[in-house]
Formats: C-alpha cells, sequence, structure tokens
C-alpha cells in the first residue's frame, strides 16, 4: 500500500517549476538532505555488476528476516525451489531423449513406444515440479506477511523508544519517513528472493543442458537476454532519479490531502473557504506528477522499443547458428529441437532473473533505510539503567542550567539556571510566554538533557541516572497533553498502563481531577468512545478535556505531579475547584509543580520562581515576590486591575 503510493506518487523533475505558492506554503526549496539521499548513492550504484556483485548479500538479507519470521516456511520455500530447478533440468534432459528416439531410425510405432517410458518419467517430473511449486506459493504466501510484521514491530518498538529529542529531530523524522516503506519492501523481498532464487537454477539447469548440447550455444542465449537487463536497468535507474528529485513533493501533496479531510482543520476549511484554496494546490500538485509519469512511460516505451529490436535481431542470429550448425553436420536434429527449447527456457529464467535482480534491488534500498532506522534508533534510544534515584529525596536541584532547542535560535531556552525545587510543596514557575517553563519541566522529566549543569536528585545527577526510574516518579499534564481516540476509561487509565485497572483507583482519580461529572454526563459514561470520527464516538469540550486529562495525571499516582496551565480551558468556577484539589494533594505530601498565568492560583505555592527569556529572575513566597515590586508583583498587579480599571469609552470619529 504505502509503496504503491510511492510508485503512484512520482511526482514532477527536480527542476519542474515550484511555484511561489508552494515555495511559501512549504518553506524553502523542495529538498531533502537525509535518507533519501542515502539512496541516491545507491542509485549511483545501480549497474549490472553492483547488482550481481550485492546479490549474494541481498539474497542473504532476505533470507535472514525470512529466518526470523518462519523458519518452517522459510525451510519449505528453498527446498521446493531447489527442487524445481532439479526437476526443469531433468524435464530437459527427458526431452531430449525423446526427440532422439522419435527422429531416430525405425518404424514410427517401435519409435514411439520407446518413447512412452521417457514421457511418463517426464509428466512425473512435470507433476513434482507443480507440486512443489505449490509448496512454495504456500510457504510464501505465511513468510511475507509475518515478515512484515516482525520488520514492523520492530520499527514501531524502536521508534518508540528513541529520546523525545530524536524524535523532533527533522533528519531522524525523515529517516523515520523513508524507513516506513521498508517493511512493505522487506515483505516484497522474500517472493523475489523466491524467484531469483528459482530463475537462477532453472537457468543454470538451462546452461548445463546446452553446454552439453554444443559449447556455442551458452553465449547465444547470454545475446538474447541482454537486451532485457539492458532496459529493465535503464528504467529503473530514471524511476530511482525521479522518485528522489520527487519525494517532497510526494509529502506535501500527501499533507495538502490529509489537511482536506482531518477533523481539526474542517471548521476552518468551512468557515474561511479554505477547500478551493487547498484543492487548487492539490490539483496543480497532482497534475504535475502525471506529467512526469507520462515522461517516464514514454521513455520505457521507447526502451521497450529498442531492447525488442535487439532481442528480434539476436534471436535471428541464434536460429541461424542452429542451422548452421544443423547444414554443417555439427549437430543432429533431435539435439537442434531440445536446444531450441533449452534456449527458450533458459532465456525466460534469464528474463526472470533480471527483472526480479532489479526488484529485489529496488526493495532492498528501503529495507536499507529500515536498517539505518534501527541502527540510528538503537544509538538514539533511551539508556536503560543507570543510578538509582534517592528512594525518598528532600529536593531537586537545577546547578547553572543552559539548554538550547537544537535549530538556529540564538537565545538558549534556558540560561545558566539555578534554582531548588523542595519536594512535598507546591512549586510555582511563573512567567511572560516563551519565558522557558515548559523547557524546564521537561529537563526535569528527563526528556532533554542539559546543554551545561547539572539536575540533581539530592546528591543523585539525573545525567547518569535511571532514567526510566526518573519517568516513573513524574505523572505529567502538559499543555498539549494527548487526547487519545479511546474511550474515558482507557483516556484515564492510560496514565499508568502497565497497572492492573481497578474502579477504585478508577473514581479515586476522577474525584481528585473533579471529572466525575464530566463522565456521569457521557451518554456511556466512561465506555463513551471519546473519538467522533468513529461510530459512538462522542467529543468532549476544551474543558472537559482537560479535567480527563488531569485524571489521567492522578491515576498514574507519580511522586511529582507537573501541571502546565492545568485550568486554562477551565471557566471560573471549575478552576478555583482545580486549585483546591491540587492544595489537597499537596497537603498529602504530593510534589506539585505548577506552571500557570493565572497569578491568583499561585498565591497558595510554596515557592515561585520567576523566569524570564530563559533565565532566574525572582524566587521566593508569593507574598514575598509581591512585596519585593518586581516581574512577578507588575503581572499579579496587571491581572488585578483587569477586574477593576474603567473600561475605556471608544474613540470618538
Ligand atoms: N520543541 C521546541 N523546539 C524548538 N524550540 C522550542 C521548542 N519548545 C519551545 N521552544 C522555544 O523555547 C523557548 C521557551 O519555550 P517554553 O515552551 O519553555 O516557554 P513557556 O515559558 O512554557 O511559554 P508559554 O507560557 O507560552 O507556555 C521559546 O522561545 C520557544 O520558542
Amino acid at each position: 500500500m504505502l509503496r504503491s503510493g510511492r510508485r503512484r506518487a512520482r511526482g514532477r523533475g527536480a527542476e519542474g517549476g515550484v511555484s511561489e505558492s508552494e515555495q511559501l506554503l512549504f518553506g524553502g526549496p523542495l529538498r531533502y538532505d537525509m535518507g533519501w539521499n542515502q539512496h541516491t548513492d545507491a542509485f549511483l550504484e545501480l549497474n549490472f555488476r553492483a547488482m550481481v556483485t550485492r546479490l549474494p548479500a541481498l539474497l542473504g538479507a532476505s533470507c535472514r528476516l525470512a529466518w526470523q519470521a518462519d523458519r518452517r516456511a522459510a525451510r519449505v520455500v528453498l527446498a521446493a525451489e531447489a527442487g524445481r530447478g532439479v526437476a526443469q533440468a531433468v524435464s530437459l534432459l527427458a526431452m531430449n531423449s525423446v526427440l532422439g528416439r522419435l527422429i531416430g531410425g525405425g518404424a514410427i510405432e517401435d519409435r514411439l513406444r520407446g518413447a512412452v517410458p521417457v514421457l511418463a518419467a517426464l509428466a512425473a517430473v512435470s507433476l513434482v515440479g507443480a507440486l512443489l511449486r505449490a509448496a512454495s506459493t504456500w510457504a510464501t504466501g505465511r513468510l511475507e506477511p509475518k515478515v512484515e510484521r516482525v520488520a514492523t514491530e520492530l520499527y514501531l518498538e524502536r521508534a518508540a523508544a528513541v529520546e523525545l529529542a530524536a524524535i523532533e529531530d527533522h533528519a531522524f523524522h525523515k529517516l523515520l519517513d523513508t524507513a516506513q516503506y521498508g517493511a512493505g519492501s522487506a515483505r516484497r523481498m522474500i517472493s523475489y528472493a523466491t524467484r531469483v532464487v528459482s530463475a537462477l537454477i532453472s537457468l543454470i539447469a538451462a546452461a548445463s543442458v546446452l553446454t552439453v548440447l554444443h559449447p556455442v550455444l551458452l553465449p547465444l542465449l547470454a545475446t538474447m537476454t541482454l537486451p532485457t537487463a539492458w532496459s529493465a536497468l535503464t528504467n529503473a535507474r530514471r524511476r530511482y532519479e525521479s522518485w528522489h528529485n520527487w519525494v517532497q513533493h510526494v509529502r506535501a501533496s500527501h499533507l495538502i490531502s490529509g489537511l482536506l479531510t482531518e477533523p481539526d482543520a474542517a471548521p476552518e476549511i468551512r468557515v474561511h473557504g479554505v477547500g478551493p484554496f487547498l484543492l487548487r494546490h492539490y490539483r496543480a500538485m497532482a497534475e504535475t506528477a502525471e506529467t512526469e509519469q507520462a515522461r517516464l512511460a514514454r521513455l520505457a516505451a521507447r526502451t521497450g522499443v529498442i531492447a525488442s529490436a535487439w532481442t528480434g535481431l539476436a534471436t535471428v542470429a541464434t536460429y541461424a547458428t542452429l542451422a548452421g550448425l544443423l547444414l554443417a553436420g555439427a549437430m543432429a536434429l533431435s539435439v537442434a529441437g531440445t536446444a531450441v527449447i533449452a534456449i527458450r527456457t533458459g532465456s525466460s529464467s534469464l528474463d526472470n532473473l533480471v527483472v526480479a535482480v532489479n526488484s529485489l534491488h529496488e526493495d532492498a534500498l528501503f529495507v536499507g533505510d529500515l536498517q539505518r532506522l534501527y541502527a540510528e534508533a538503537a544509538e538514539r534510544a533511551i539508556p536503560l539503567g543507570g543510578d538509582p534515584l534517592p528512594e525518598d529525596p528532600r529536593e531537586i536541584r537545577f546547578e547553572n542550567v543552559t539548554f538550547r532547542y537544537p535549530g538556529e535560535s540564538a537565545r538558549p531556552a534556558l540560561d545558566d539556571i539555578t534554582l531548588t525545587i523542595p519536594l512535598g510543596r507546591i512549586v510555582a514557575l511563573v512567567g511572560e510566554n516563551g519565558s522557558g517553563k515548559t523547557t524546564l519541566v521537561k529537563l526535569l522529566a528527563g526528556l532533554y538533557k542539559p546543554e551545561g549543569g547539572r539536575i540533581l536528585w539530592d546528591e543523585v545527577d539525573t545525567a547518569t541516572a535511571d532514567r526510566y526510574q526518573l519517568a516513573e516518579r513524574v505523572a505529567m499534564v502538559a499543555q498539549d497533553f494527548k487526547r487519545w481516540p479511546f474511550t474515558a476509561r482507557v483516556n484515564v487509565a492510560i496514565g499508568r498502563s502497565s497497572a492492573p485497572l481497578t474502579e477504585d483507583r478508577m473514581a479515586a482519580s476522577l474525584d481528585e481531577a473533579g471529572a466525575g461529572e464530566v463522565v456521569g454526563d457521557l451518554p456511556r459514561g466512561l465506555d463513551t468512545l471519546l473519538a467522533r470520527q468513529f461510530s459512538g464516538g462522542h467529543e468532549l469540550s476544551g474543558g472537559q478535556w482537560q479535567r480527563l486529562g488531569i485524571a489521567r495525571a492522578a491515576y498514574r499516582r507519580g511522586r511529582i505531579l507537573v501541571v502546565d496551565e492545568p485550568t486554562a480551558a477551565l471557566d471560573a468556577r471549575a478552576e478555583l475547584e482545580v486549585f483546591e484539589k491540587i492544595r489537597a494533594l499537596a497537603s498529602t505530601g504530593q510534589t506539585v509543580i505548577l506552571i500557570t498565568h493565572r497569578l491568583a492560583s499561585v498565591r497558595h505555592a510554596d515557592l515561585v520562581h520567576v523566569l524570564d527569556q530563559g533565565r532566574l529572575a525572582e524566587t521566593g513566597t508569593p507574598d514575598e515576590l509581591l512585596a519585593r515590586g518586581g516581574i512577578y508583583a507588575e503581572l499579579y498587579s496587571l491581572q488585578a486591575e483587569q477586574f477593576t480599571a474603567p473600561v475605556p469609552a471608544p474613540e470618538a470619529g
């Protein structure tokens, strides 16, 4: 499916005009700099010699995949294909014997009678060949989906275990995109490898028989097949070139078609009339892609005509040579008859071989991407093991922590931050948009590593600590927490999916988050599906989702609860209620790290850190900070004034 999309979507050439609006929409030149470029190197290697030398490695890779997926089926395929090759050689030799008997001297009845046992053997061999083919088809059919599953599972497993920074790294993301084709390619490699083995064996059989019949026949066979090899290679090279140049275009048109149908974009598409705009772009991109495909088809047709003419000439030369040998008495008529059959069998095997090797090679490139992804994901995986965190730490300390997101941003998101988070308290992080609050808690949760400085849990540096243990201690309601397209129950319990789901824990979590009413109003309560695009699905309001998000964090029962703007979507009453609950949590010894712009809600915090442009600007209790008259006091009075300041009259005129 992916592959067919890939093939279908081959677009216009590298220099094909990119409209100005496309540039604006997708930002900059339509070129890739990783992943696909590695294909380009492989593409340059796509010549006959490289293909032949790489063949054993490719077959080995397919065998390994098959072996991993289902040993029994792999054995059956190999044995059946080898058996078919032998059966083919035996039939050719039997055919030679039949022809020899039929053309030889004596009464026709005797000749026919003499040929009967060999004909019977020929029929038996054909039957065995057919049975072997059936066995191979059956086993290949079993193997293919398993290979795809094994490859996909590994892809997903590795992708899910990498650091957040890798997932956000555009180069790694491109590799993820490219490698997704690898599993389908791995599946197809199995049948191509089977075809290669079968074509190879039957070619060897035909070539051996031909060599026995007359040595000059072998080069003639090769000459007849060269044109097919040349045209298959030429077309494959063109397809690669086109694909590499057009891949960004393909991604962009997928993006546009996705935007036109996704529920999130649907309201704006309708109210702002964005549909025709997007559709126009989609059509323009699809049309240019069609032009490229037409270009490729035209070239393929031309190459096909040249190859056929070449094959025709080579065939005439072959039969002329056979006739010459017959006339010169250098070959018996029966041998010439067998030679014709062997040449036909051999050339069709060679054709099949070239096409299968070509396809194997093409798919191997995508499997190569998958293997590169496996390797890179393993390198960028969250490390296993590490120093244990203290069982009951007193504080978390940031010491001169600096962090910069990858990219071109000149200013670090966190700049030389030194602060303390005492555990068992409510600590608030305050500051204007972009001041670094979310980044700070992401570092605290181990999602990113500091570029400079240390984060200590008492005396244990998180740089060397057990990362899984660290995550275990944290429950987080992020600003953009995931709205899972599952039931309300799963949306809460997914906070700790490894724990057995108990009604008590569920009820307590819903209560802590004040989400009981939200769930009570759902048509099927906790079992309501929260995905409108499915039948029976239901959609929650932003505030209702937010309460479920808090319930999820409560269900997790992490020792440190991080809540990033927990009340942004809540009405005034709900907001009060949520902060009440958060305060109640803290009184049970739970650490709460609270990020909020609603400074009235911060009054109950034990400690407030104020960030400004990535730096720590102020630290203290809310009262101390108010008295100090700094950023906190300024933001606080700005908010307070909104309720008391008179509304300015509209300007006249
Ligand atoms: N994933 C990211 N990649 C690159 N830059 C980022 C990323 N996330 C945040 N930034 C940048 O880091 C800086 C700090 O962002 P952060 O989200 O930590 O601020 P914040 O104080 O939480 O803001 P807000 O109050 O708007 O939530 C900003 O300049 C932002 O553009």
